[in-house]
Protein backbone atom coordinates (compact mmCIF):
# COMPACT_ATOMS: atom_id res chain seq x y z
CA UNK A 1 0.00 0.00 0.00
CA UNK A 2 1.13 3.56 -1.19
CA UNK A 3 2.22 5.86 1.91
CA UNK A 4 -0.07 8.41 2.34
CA UNK A 5 1.22 11.85 3.32
CA UNK A 6 -0.95 13.34 5.39
CA UNK A 7 -0.15 17.24 4.00
CA UNK A 8 0.11 18.85 1.25
CA UNK A 9 3.26 19.82 2.30
CA UNK A 10 5.85 19.04 -1.21
CA UNK A 11 9.23 19.03 0.98
CA UNK A 12 10.65 16.02 1.15
CA UNK A 13 10.09 13.96 4.51
CA UNK A 14 13.12 12.87 6.35
CA UNK A 15 12.71 9.97 9.35
CA UNK A 16 15.42 9.88 11.78
CA UNK A 17 16.39 6.49 13.38
CA UNK A 18 17.83 6.27 16.29
CA UNK A 19 18.25 3.74 19.14
CA UNK A 20 20.08 2.06 21.38
CA UNK A 21 23.55 0.14 20.43
CA UNK A 22 22.35 -3.26 18.65
CA UNK A 23 18.71 -2.63 19.51
CA UNK A 24 17.46 -3.42 15.77
CA UNK A 25 18.02 0.24 13.64
CA UNK A 26 19.42 -1.61 10.82
CA UNK A 27 17.14 -4.69 10.99
CA UNK A 28 14.33 -1.76 10.76
CA UNK A 29 16.08 0.14 8.08
CA UNK A 30 16.36 -3.39 6.24
CA UNK A 31 12.81 -4.43 6.98
CA UNK A 32 11.41 -0.24 6.22
CA UNK A 33 13.80 -0.74 2.46
CA UNK A 34 12.24 -4.11 1.44
CA UNK A 35 8.45 -3.22 2.25
CA UNK A 36 6.24 -2.87 -0.49
CA UNK A 37 5.36 1.04 -0.80
CA UNK A 38 6.38 1.57 -3.64
CA UNK A 39 8.48 4.78 -2.81
CA UNK A 40 12.62 5.49 -3.95
CA UNK A 41 13.97 5.39 -0.23
CA UNK A 42 17.51 7.63 -0.05
CA UNK A 43 19.40 6.24 3.01
CA UNK A 44 22.08 8.36 5.17
CA UNK A 45 24.09 6.21 7.42
CA UNK A 46 26.37 6.72 10.18
CA UNK A 47 28.74 4.44 11.64
CA UNK A 48 31.59 4.59 13.73
CA UNK A 49 34.94 3.36 12.49
CA UNK A 50 33.40 1.71 9.27
CA UNK A 51 34.96 2.47 5.82
CA UNK A 52 32.54 4.89 4.54
CA UNK A 53 31.59 5.22 0.56
CA UNK A 54 31.83 9.26 1.34
CA UNK A 55 30.78 11.25 -1.36
CA UNK A 56 29.99 8.77 -3.63
CA UNK A 57 26.25 7.54 -4.44
CA UNK A 58 25.77 4.07 -4.13
CA UNK A 59 23.05 2.48 -6.18
CA UNK A 60 20.83 0.11 -4.37
CA UNK A 61 18.14 -1.73 -5.48
CA UNK A 62 15.73 1.17 -5.11
CA UNK A 63 17.87 2.98 -2.62
CA UNK A 64 20.56 5.48 -2.70
CA UNK A 65 23.25 5.27 0.29
CA UNK A 66 25.41 7.54 1.58
CA UNK A 67 27.80 7.22 4.75
CA UNK A 68 29.39 9.45 6.65
CA UNK A 69 32.42 7.88 8.43
CA UNK A 70 34.02 10.65 10.34
CA UNK A 71 32.62 11.34 13.34
CA UNK A 72 29.11 10.98 15.03
CA UNK A 73 26.49 12.29 13.20
CA UNK A 74 25.57 14.72 16.40
CA UNK A 75 29.11 16.23 16.88
CA UNK A 76 30.97 16.63 13.93
CA UNK A 77 28.61 15.89 11.61
CA UNK A 78 26.00 18.20 11.33
CA UNK A 79 27.40 20.15 8.44
CA UNK A 80 28.62 17.25 6.86
CA UNK A 81 24.94 16.05 7.04
CA UNK A 82 24.10 19.17 5.47
CA UNK A 83 26.53 18.68 2.95
CA UNK A 84 24.78 15.49 1.87
CA UNK A 85 21.80 16.81 2.10
CA UNK A 86 22.47 19.22 0.22
CA UNK A 87 24.10 17.07 -2.58
CA UNK A 88 21.11 14.89 -2.60
CA UNK A 89 18.89 18.09 -3.21
CA UNK A 90 20.46 18.91 -6.01
CA UNK A 91 20.70 15.40 -7.45
CA UNK A 92 16.92 15.58 -7.36
CA UNK A 93 16.82 18.81 -9.34
CA UNK A 94 19.39 17.21 -11.65
CA UNK A 95 22.24 19.99 -10.65
CA UNK A 96 25.43 20.08 -10.64
CA UNK A 97 27.89 17.09 -12.02
CA UNK A 98 26.17 14.61 -10.40
CA UNK A 99 23.66 12.68 -12.49
CA UNK A 100 19.60 12.81 -11.48
CA UNK A 101 18.52 10.93 -8.54
CA UNK A 102 14.94 10.28 -7.70
CA UNK A 103 13.84 9.77 -4.13
CA UNK A 104 10.79 10.29 -1.93
CA UNK A 105 11.96 10.50 1.61
CA UNK A 106 15.10 10.25 3.14
CA UNK A 107 15.67 7.69 5.97
CA UNK A 108 18.63 8.71 8.23
CA UNK A 109 20.40 5.75 10.47
CA UNK A 110 22.31 8.12 13.43
CA UNK A 111 24.91 5.74 15.47
CA UNK A 112 23.81 4.22 18.89
CA UNK A 113 25.75 6.93 20.31
CA UNK A 114 24.21 9.83 18.33
CA UNK A 115 22.46 12.35 20.49
CA UNK A 116 19.08 13.53 17.70
CA UNK A 117 18.48 16.45 18.95
CA UNK A 118 21.17 18.61 16.69
CA UNK A 119 20.21 16.02 13.43
CA UNK A 120 16.75 17.35 14.21
CA UNK A 121 17.24 20.90 14.72
CA UNK A 122 19.36 20.88 11.44
CA UNK A 123 15.71 20.97 9.66
CA UNK A 124 14.89 24.28 11.42
CA UNK A 125 18.17 25.90 11.61
CA UNK A 126 19.01 25.82 7.93
CA UNK A 127 16.86 27.47 5.87
CA UNK A 128 18.16 25.73 2.77
CA UNK A 129 17.59 22.18 4.37
CA UNK A 130 13.87 23.47 5.61
CA UNK A 131 12.98 24.55 2.09
CA UNK A 132 13.57 21.23 1.01
CA UNK A 133 13.16 18.69 3.64
CA UNK A 134 10.53 18.21 6.81
CA UNK A 135 11.09 16.53 9.52
CA UNK A 136 8.41 13.40 9.47
CA UNK A 137 9.36 11.89 12.87
CA UNK A 138 12.23 10.63 14.88
CA UNK A 139 11.82 6.76 15.18
CA UNK A 140 13.61 5.53 18.39
CA UNK A 141 14.42 1.39 18.90
CA UNK A 142 14.65 0.43 22.30
CA UNK A 143 16.27 -3.32 23.08
CA UNK A 144 13.74 -4.45 25.55
CA UNK A 145 16.20 -7.29 27.27
CA UNK A 146 18.70 -4.38 27.90
CA UNK A 147 16.76 -1.32 28.05
CA UNK A 148 16.94 -0.99 31.53
CA UNK A 149 20.36 -1.07 31.91
CA UNK A 150 21.08 1.55 29.29
CA UNK A 151 18.70 3.34 30.94
CA UNK A 152 19.82 3.61 33.75
CA UNK A 153 23.80 3.92 32.75
CA UNK A 154 23.56 6.65 29.72
CA UNK A 155 22.52 10.19 29.28
CA UNK A 156 22.18 9.28 25.16
CA UNK A 157 19.88 6.08 25.66
CA UNK A 158 17.24 8.66 28.04
CA UNK A 159 17.84 11.15 25.33
CA UNK A 160 16.57 9.02 22.49
CA UNK A 161 13.60 8.08 24.62
CA UNK A 162 13.25 11.82 25.44
CA UNK A 163 12.86 12.67 21.21
CA UNK A 164 11.15 9.86 20.18
CA UNK A 165 8.09 10.62 17.76
CA UNK A 166 7.66 6.63 17.63
CA UNK A 167 9.12 3.97 20.26
CA UNK A 168 9.80 0.48 19.28
CA UNK A 169 10.33 -2.17 22.07
CA UNK A 170 11.85 -4.35 20.02
CA UNK A 171 13.15 -8.23 21.07
CA UNK A 172 10.08 -8.50 22.51
CA UNK A 173 10.67 -12.17 22.17
CA UNK A 174 13.49 -12.07 25.13
CA UNK A 175 11.77 -10.64 27.72
CA UNK A 176 8.62 -11.53 29.66
CA UNK A 177 5.12 -10.10 29.51
CA UNK A 178 5.74 -8.77 33.24
CA UNK A 179 9.16 -6.85 31.75
CA UNK A 180 7.85 -5.67 28.78
CA UNK A 181 4.76 -3.98 30.55
CA UNK A 182 7.04 -2.50 33.24
CA UNK A 183 9.44 -1.34 30.64
CA UNK A 184 6.79 0.22 28.92
CA UNK A 185 5.39 2.33 31.76
CA UNK A 186 9.26 3.45 32.43
CA UNK A 187 9.10 4.72 28.51
CA UNK A 188 6.04 6.38 28.65
CA UNK A 189 6.78 7.68 32.40
CA UNK A 190 10.07 9.76 30.36
CA UNK A 191 8.35 10.40 26.89
CA UNK A 192 4.23 10.53 27.15
CA UNK A 193 4.15 12.26 23.71
CA UNK A 194 5.81 8.86 21.32
CA UNK A 195 3.67 6.23 19.91
CA UNK A 196 4.77 2.80 21.48
CA UNK A 197 4.82 -0.46 19.50
CA UNK A 198 6.36 -3.72 20.45
CA UNK A 199 8.17 -5.60 18.07
CA UNK A 200 10.43 -8.80 16.68
CA UNK A 201 13.11 -8.60 14.37
CA UNK A 202 11.88 -4.82 14.12
CA UNK A 203 8.70 -5.74 12.34
CA UNK A 204 6.18 -3.02 11.47
CA UNK A 205 3.35 -1.75 9.36
CA UNK A 206 5.54 1.10 6.98
CA UNK A 207 2.77 3.43 7.61
CA UNK A 208 3.07 3.42 11.66
CA UNK A 209 6.67 4.59 10.96
CA UNK A 210 6.89 6.85 7.59
CA UNK A 211 4.05 9.61 6.86
CA UNK A 212 3.47 10.03 10.38
CA UNK A 213 4.02 13.68 10.21
CA UNK A 214 5.34 13.77 13.97
CA UNK A 215 6.83 17.68 13.61
CA UNK A 216 3.70 18.73 11.80
CA UNK A 217 2.53 22.01 14.19
CA UNK A 218 -0.77 21.52 12.84
CA UNK A 219 -1.04 17.21 14.21
CA UNK A 220 -3.35 16.96 17.36
CA UNK A 221 -1.69 16.68 20.37
CA UNK A 222 -2.19 13.03 21.06
CA UNK A 223 -1.14 11.50 24.08
CA UNK A 224 -1.48 8.31 25.33
CA UNK A 225 -4.82 7.25 27.03
CA UNK A 226 -4.54 6.96 30.42
CA UNK A 227 -1.19 8.79 30.74
CA UNK A 228 -2.65 11.32 33.19
CA UNK A 229 -4.59 9.23 35.61
CA UNK A 230 -2.20 6.34 36.21
CA UNK A 231 0.05 5.97 38.56
CA UNK A 232 3.71 5.72 37.31
CA UNK A 233 6.84 4.30 38.97
CA UNK A 234 9.77 6.24 40.19
CA UNK A 235 12.85 5.20 38.57
CA UNK A 236 14.85 8.41 39.48
CA UNK A 237 15.53 8.75 36.06
CA UNK A 238 16.89 12.37 35.09
CA UNK A 239 14.69 12.52 32.22
CA UNK A 240 10.87 12.56 32.76
CA UNK A 241 8.03 14.47 31.36
CA UNK A 242 5.94 17.58 32.95
CA UNK A 243 2.17 17.53 31.82
CA UNK A 244 0.04 20.79 31.86
CA UNK A 245 -3.75 21.17 31.36
CA UNK A 246 -5.27 24.77 32.07
CA UNK A 247 -8.87 25.78 31.12
CA UNK A 248 -8.24 29.61 32.10
CA UNK A 249 -6.81 31.96 29.22
CA UNK A 250 -3.38 32.78 28.92
CA UNK A 251 -1.73 36.09 29.17
CA UNK A 252 0.00 36.58 26.36
CA UNK A 253 3.16 38.77 27.36
CA UNK A 254 2.98 37.18 30.59
CA UNK A 255 3.61 33.46 28.84
CA UNK A 256 6.46 35.30 26.15
CA UNK A 257 8.15 36.01 29.38
CA UNK A 258 7.64 33.22 30.96
CA UNK A 259 9.24 31.43 27.12
CA UNK A 260 12.26 33.71 27.29
CA UNK A 261 13.06 32.78 30.70
CA UNK A 262 12.46 29.17 30.51
CA UNK A 263 14.80 28.57 26.84
CA UNK A 264 17.59 30.55 28.14
CA UNK A 265 18.34 29.41 31.56
CA UNK A 266 16.65 25.85 30.76
CA UNK A 267 16.44 25.39 27.26
CA UNK A 268 19.55 23.12 27.09
CA UNK A 269 17.50 20.66 29.98
CA UNK A 270 14.13 21.07 27.95
CA UNK A 271 14.27 17.84 24.99
CA UNK A 272 11.06 18.33 23.74
CA UNK A 273 7.85 20.90 24.24
CA UNK A 274 4.78 19.91 22.32
CA UNK A 275 1.40 21.18 23.19
CA UNK A 276 -1.79 23.47 22.55
CA UNK A 277 -2.35 27.09 23.75
CA UNK A 278 -5.58 29.08 25.29
CA UNK A 279 -4.93 32.67 24.73
CA UNK A 280 -7.03 35.12 25.55
CA UNK A 281 -8.42 37.05 22.94
CA UNK A 282 -7.37 34.64 20.47
CA UNK A 283 -9.85 32.67 18.75
CA UNK A 284 -7.67 29.76 17.13
CA UNK A 285 -5.86 27.45 18.59
CA UNK A 286 -2.15 28.28 19.31
CA UNK A 287 0.35 24.79 18.48
CA UNK A 288 3.22 25.42 19.64
CA UNK A 289 6.22 23.01 20.11
CA UNK A 290 9.98 23.07 20.21
CA UNK A 291 13.47 21.31 20.74
CA UNK A 292 15.98 22.63 23.14
CA UNK A 293 15.70 27.00 22.52
CA UNK A 294 14.27 26.31 19.05
CA UNK A 295 10.70 26.79 19.32
CA UNK A 296 7.58 27.68 17.02
CA UNK A 297 4.20 28.49 17.70
CA UNK A 298 1.03 28.76 14.67
CA UNK A 299 -2.62 29.72 15.10
CA UNK A 300 -4.50 26.72 14.26
CA UNK A 301 -8.30 26.26 13.50
CA UNK A 302 -10.69 28.52 16.03
CA UNK A 303 -11.90 26.70 18.91
CA UNK A 304 -15.64 24.76 18.47
CA UNK A 305 -18.42 26.13 20.14
CA UNK A 306 -18.84 22.42 21.90
CA UNK A 307 -15.37 22.40 23.03
CA UNK A 308 -13.72 23.79 25.94
CA UNK A 309 -10.52 26.28 25.24
CA UNK A 310 -7.94 24.83 27.30
CA UNK A 311 -4.29 24.61 27.18
CA UNK A 312 -2.79 21.33 27.40
CA UNK A 313 1.55 20.78 27.08
CA UNK A 314 3.91 18.28 27.88
CA UNK A 315 7.77 19.07 28.22
CA UNK A 316 10.23 16.47 28.29
CA UNK A 317 13.50 17.14 29.54
CA UNK A 318 16.39 16.73 32.20
CA UNK A 319 15.97 17.45 35.92
CA UNK A 320 13.41 19.23 35.40
CA UNK A 321 12.30 21.56 38.18
CA UNK A 322 8.52 20.89 38.40
CA UNK A 323 7.62 23.55 40.94
CA UNK A 324 8.92 26.27 39.18
CA UNK A 325 7.67 25.37 35.79
CA UNK A 326 4.75 25.39 37.53
CA UNK A 327 4.69 28.40 39.43
CA UNK A 328 6.04 30.49 35.89
CA UNK A 329 3.08 28.59 34.25
CA UNK A 330 0.24 29.42 36.67
CA UNK A 331 1.49 33.21 36.44
CA UNK A 332 0.71 33.28 32.90
CA UNK A 333 -2.99 32.70 33.50
CA UNK A 334 -4.68 36.12 32.20
CA UNK A 335 -6.64 38.06 34.94
N1 LIG B 1 16.22 -12.02 19.61
C1 LIG B 1 16.07 -10.94 18.83
N2 LIG B 1 17.12 -10.45 18.16
C2 LIG B 1 16.94 -9.38 17.36
C3 LIG B 1 15.67 -8.76 17.22
N3 LIG B 1 15.80 -7.70 16.39
C4 LIG B 1 17.08 -7.65 16.01
N4 LIG B 1 17.79 -8.67 16.60
C5 LIG B 1 19.22 -8.96 16.46
O1 LIG B 1 19.98 -7.99 17.19
C6 LIG B 1 21.22 -7.76 16.55
C7 LIG B 1 21.44 -6.25 16.33
O2 LIG B 1 20.50 -5.79 15.36
P1 LIG B 1 20.82 -4.54 14.43
O3 LIG B 1 19.61 -4.30 13.58
O4 LIG B 1 22.11 -4.70 13.76
O5 LIG B 1 20.94 -3.42 15.53
P2 LIG B 1 21.47 -1.92 15.38
O6 LIG B 1 20.65 -1.11 16.29
O7 LIG B 1 21.49 -1.53 13.96
O8 LIG B 1 22.95 -2.07 15.91
P3 LIG B 1 24.14 -0.97 15.93
O9 LIG B 1 24.20 -0.38 14.55
O10 LIG B 1 25.33 -1.78 16.31
O11 LIG B 1 23.80 0.01 16.97
C8 LIG B 1 21.19 -8.55 15.25
O12 LIG B 1 21.88 -9.75 15.48
C9 LIG B 1 19.71 -8.82 15.03
O13 LIG B 1 19.46 -9.98 14.31
C10 LIG B 1 14.56 -9.31 17.96
O14 LIG B 1 13.41 -8.83 17.91
N5 LIG B 1 14.82 -10.40 18.73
Amino acid sequence: MPIAEQTADPRIPVTVLTGFLGAGKTTLLNHLLTANHGQKIAVIVNEFGEIGIDNQLVVGADEEIFEMNNGCICCTVRGDLIRILSELMAAKQGGGSRKKVNFDRVLIETTGLADPAPVAQTFFVDEHIADFYKLDAIVTVVDARHADQHLDEGHEAQEQVAFADVLLVNKVDLVSEEQLAQLEQRLQTMNPLAKLYRTQQSDIDVHKILGINAFDLEQKLELEPGFLEEEHHDHDDEVASLFFRENRPLDLNKLERFLQVWLSEHGADTFRYKGILHIQGVKQRIIFQGIHMLFASTPDKEWKPNETPRSEFVVIGRNLDEAWFRQQFAACIAG
